[in-house]
């Protein structure tokens, strides 16, 4: 990636992301997976899509390329309009760090368990140049306050918060060295329902106080409709539906949106959803 090109993209009107012809094959010892085929797709500046599917439809490796963790087999990807190399150099990984961060589904994981709390946001501040101790320091208050934590817990270690403290942390880290698009994969799904819904309000609010962009990746229909506009499923590495969030939603064309719609406990529910096989397109 260019960064010079990033830092002109993002002042200009090129989208958060572009994911143009994108494929990835995995090369086993029982052969070729394809986990992404030909997935094209494009995230406005400031907007919300969801990639919705069942577990192997190839979400999570989608945002791996994006983020540079795992290189693509052919297609490219843009964000804000420069071009993502598919094996960046540690400079330029850091200069996209403060275009791009990603959360995950299991912050336990991405927190360094003998850091404090505020040493770990401090940290990333520190990687990305967020001047000087002090500055720092109330930079790590500021966001402490943005995603509605405590300062008592300042000085806390992941291992004494709540599932939902600890997710409310890695989203301050995430969003720390200020970035335009955050992707986030899964990163409700280990919560309750109750906290999952404060978190999910928490994003929306950020994304409108921000502008900052979300790749929000899901298997949960529900909880996509409440912080998307627009959404793609992908069923077995390809997207066989998008459009916006409510439209997928209410009225799902593809089969096997309708079996995803069909899983979403609510008026319509039947309880013989709970126990239906995996879904089969060939079936
Ligand atoms: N490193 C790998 N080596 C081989 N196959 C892989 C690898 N990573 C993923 N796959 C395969 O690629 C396909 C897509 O996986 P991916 O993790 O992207 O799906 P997903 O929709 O994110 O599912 P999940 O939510 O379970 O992670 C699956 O068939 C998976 O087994």
């Amino acid at each position: 990636m260019k960064t010079d090109g990033a830092q002109d993209g993002a002042s200009g009107a090129a989208p958060a992301l572009e994911i143009i012809g994108l494929q990835k094959t995995y090369r086993t010892r029982r052969g070729e997976v394809h986990a992404v085929r030909d997935v094209s797709l494009t995230l406005e500046e400031g907007g919300s899509l969801a990639i919705v599917g069942e577990s192997g439809s190839g979400k999570t490796t989608t945002a791996k390329i994006v983020m540079g963790l795992e290189a693509q087999t052919a297609g490219a990807v843009r964000v804000f309009g420069a071009e993502r190399s598919a094996h960046p150099p540690a400079a330029e990984r850091r200069a996209f760090g403060r275009i791009a961060q990603m959360v995950f589904q299991d912050p336990y994981s991405s927190l360094d368990p003998r850091m404090t709390v505020s040493e770990s946001i401090r940290s990333v501040l520190k990687l990305h140049g967020g001047g000087d101790p002090g500055a720092r320091e109330r930079r790590v208050v500021e966001l402490f306050d943005l995603v509605g934590l405590s300062g008592r817990l300042l000085n806390a270690r992941p291992k004494d918060m709540s599932g939902g403290q600890r997710q409310r942390v890695a989203i301050a880290r995430a969003l720390a060295p200020e970035p335009r698009l955050v992707v986030l994969d899964e990163a409700v799904a280990a919560l309750d329902v109750s906290v999952q819904a404060q978190v999910l309000n928490l994003l929306s609010d950020i994304r409108e106080a921000t502008g900052v962009a979300y790749l929000f990746i899901s298997h949960d229909l529900g909880v996509v409709r409440q912080i998307t506009e627009t959404a793609v499923v992908m069923y077995r590495g390809e997207i066989v539906e998008r459009g916006s969030t409510a439209e997928i939603l209410d009225h799902p064309n593809h089969p096997y949106t309708q079996h995803l719609r069909a899983s979403i406990p609510g008026p319509e529910w039947r309880d013989r959803d709970r126990y239906s096989l995996p879904f089969d397109a060939r079936a």
